[in-house]
Formats: C-alpha cells, sequence, structure tokens
C-alpha cells in the first residue's frame, strides 16, 4: 500500500489580508510540493520568497493565530498536512494536527523563556503534553538531544542569555524534535549557528527523523547546509517553485536564474547581491517578476565566537503557558 504523504501542497496560493493602510499581500504563488514518510525535504529561496510563510500556514501555526489580522491564509489550492486540509481549518482539527507537527520558528532561539535552564527549556514539551512523565527521563531525553546537537558540555544549565544565538536556536530545535514529531517544520534552525556545523545540525534533524521513519521540511536560506542530508530540495523565489528535485539534480539543470545563482555560489563563482537589481539578473536581462537579489550574507555570524547576548524573551512566554502556542512546539 502506498502511504500517504505527510504534507501534500498544490497550487497553493497565500495571502497576508489587508489592513490599515497595507493592502493585500500574495506571499505564495501556486505552490506545489509533496513531503513523503521518512522523507528530509530541503527548502530554499532568498530573503521574501515566502519559505517562513508556507512554514507558520503549513504547521498551523498561522491557523492558530488567525484571529491576528497579519496571519496569512490560504486563498488558493489545497495544502494537505497529515491528513488535514489546512485550508479554512477549524481549531479542534488544529489541536490533533500539532500533536504529529514539530515546529522551529525562525526566531524560536530568540524567544526561549528567558528564566528557565536549557534543560528545563528542552524536557518542557515533554512535561507540557503529559505532567506525570517521568522527570528523569525527560532530563535523559533532553540531554541527549542537547548533546547530539553539539552544544557544548554545560549548557544543560544555562539560561539562554548565556548562550550565543546559534547556540539558542539549537536549543529550539531540541524542543521541536523532543516530542517526536512525525513532520518537523523546522524554519532556519541554522540561523547563527557557525559555518562549521551548520551541517551537522542539519544531519542530526535528518538522522532522528529518518531513524523514526518521520519526515521534516528543513528551511534554509544556504543550499549547501542541507546538500549532505535533504533527500529533495525545493527552490522557492517569489513565492513560486522554481526548482524541485535531488539538489545535484536540481543544480546540474537548472531551470530558472535564481537556481543558475545557487549552483555558480556553490561552484564559489556566485555574484555578489549589488549585482542583481530588483527587475532582473544583472545585465542578463532576465525579466522581472524572475528575480532579485537575496540578504542571506546577513545570517552568518559566527556562533560560538558570539558574544552571549541578552535574550529578549520577556515579551513572548514560549512555552510556559499553552503548549499550543508554542513557537518551538513538537509533536504533543
Ligand atoms: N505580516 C505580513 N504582512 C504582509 N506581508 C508580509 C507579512 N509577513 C511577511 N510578508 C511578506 O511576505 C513575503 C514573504 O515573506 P516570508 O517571511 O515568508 O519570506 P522568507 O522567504 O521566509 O524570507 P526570509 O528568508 O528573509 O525569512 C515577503 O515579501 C514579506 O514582505
Amino acid at each position: 500500500m502506498v502511504e500517504r504523504n505527510v504534507l501534500s501542497a498544490s497550487d497553493v496560493t497565500i495571502e497576508y489580508p489587508s489592513h490599515s493602510v497595507s493592502p493585500a499581500f500574495t506571499a505564495v504563488k501556486g505552490f506545489t510540493l509533496t513531503v513523503a514518510p521518512g522523507e528530509i525535504v530541503g527548502l530554499v529561496g532568498s530573503s521574501g520568497s515566502g519559505k517562513s510563510t508556507l512554514a507558520h500556514v503549513a504547521s498551523g501555526q498561522a491557523a492558530l493565530r488567525a484571529s491576528k489580522e497579519s496571519s496569512p491564509r490560504i486563498i488558493g489550492g489545497s495544502l494537505e498536512v497529515l491528513g488535514f486540509e489546512m485550508r479554512g481549518i477549524r481549531r479542534g482539527k488544529l489541536g490533533k494536527l500539532t500533536l504529529g507537527v514539530g515546529y522551529v520558528a525562525q526566531d524560536a532561539g530568540s524567544k526561549l523563556t528567558s528564566n528557565m535552564t536549557v534543560a528545563e527549556l528542552v524536557a518542557e514539551p515533554l512535561l507540557l503534553r503529559d505532567k506525570r512523565y517521568d522527570r528523569h527521563e525527560a532530563g535523559l531525553k533532553a540531554a541527549t538531544l542537547v548533546d547530539a546537537l553539539l552544544l557544548p558540555v554545560g549548557s544543560m544549565m544555562k539560561l539562554p542569555h548565556e548562550l550565543s544565538s546559534g547556540q539558542r536556536q539549537r536549543v529550539a530545535v531540541a524542543r521541536g524534535l523532543i516530542l517526536d514529531p512525525v513532520l518537523l517544520i523546522a524554519d532556519e534552525p541554522t540561523a547563527g549557528v557557525d559555518v562549521s556545523v551548520r551541517s551537522a545540525v542539519v544531519d542530526v534533524i535528518a538522522g532522528l527523523q529518518r531513524a523514526r521513519g518521520a519526515s521534516a521540511l528543513i528551511i534554509s536560506h544556504d543550499l549547501d547546509t542541507l546538500r549532505r542530508s535533504a533527500d529533495r530540495v525545493a527552490v522557492i523565489h517569489e513565492g513560486v517553485v522554481v526548482g524541485l528535485g535531488p539538489i545535484d539534480d536540481v543544480l546540474a539543470d537548472p531551470r530558472h536564474p535564481y537556481v543558475v545563482r545557487l549552483a555558480e555560489e556553490l561552484n564559489g563563482d556566485g555574484l555578489d547581491d549589488e549585482e542583481f537589481d530588483e527587475d532582473g539578473f544583472g545585465e542578463d536581462g532576465f525579466g522581472e517578476d524572475e528575480f532579485d537579489g537575496d540578504d542571506e550574507a546577513d545570517d552568518d555570524a559566527v556562533e560560538d565566537a558570539d558574544e552571549p547576548e541578552a535574550a529578549d524573551a520577556d515579551d513572548d512566554p514560549v512555552g510556559t503557558l499553552n503548549p499550543n502556542d508554542d513557537e518551538t512546539r513538537g509533536a504533543r
């Protein structure tokens, strides 16, 4: 019997509704993608191409926050996640969906509760799901993940502000994984992480998910980071998929100037962002709507060399109240 895809997007269009002075904005246009059970799919694209919007909608977070005027909503096509149609999904079904979907938000590391230790933060989703869960077991599971994600020995008793931003993002990834989600949607899990361990962090996510026959959709600016672990990659540009398949196949036969550029970057002869304007591909004359620059270099902070930064969690009660509101929520 053919197993059902854990995610199936067919011609999905997602819009941010109009509010006050802003008109409605279509962030994702005709997006089509499947993620099979046990498959690790990378989603790559330039800044503003719609990756986080997709993650927000597919994880159920957008629907959970639908009362907020800026929440994106599906206005065309179909997006099925773990068998639930996300278009117009109701709260009751969202609760069931979030039992199986883990989500690591792009800024999850910066929203960790500031007065909890790493050990508490990582174990917390287990205890929120089941108050009688053995605390010792939860601690062991948390320690195993923290270790697997290459966080330094001694991290467990630290507070978020004592970690670098890349380390905090890895704590958020551990939180997203600890409930063994059927599908993990991780939005820039290596944001701020030292380039030397980025691929290893993605390897850990992929390895843990695959070992359980579970899946992951891993979002990144950086194709190189995904290269070792992703079974397939979808390249998105201005809300549209412009490349799809195993990474090497996509790069070997680029059908879109943005993919050409990614291939050039991987070969070390990429063009600088300055060489692109908003209308086209440098002087090669690709038309508008096809290409713009990207600011991926902004994320290249060297994590372990970072000064510990003050956590800015005070404005976000992540993980301390309703687990369904948790930006770093895993399956429950
Ligand atoms: N709340 C919002 N209201 C209106 N438009 C938005 C909102 N949030 C994002 N957008 C727009 O939607 C588009 C897609 O944004 P999104 O954050 O999904 O891109 P992204 O690919 O994740 O970018 P990045 O890599 O920089 O995080 C962008 O043009 C962005 O300006």
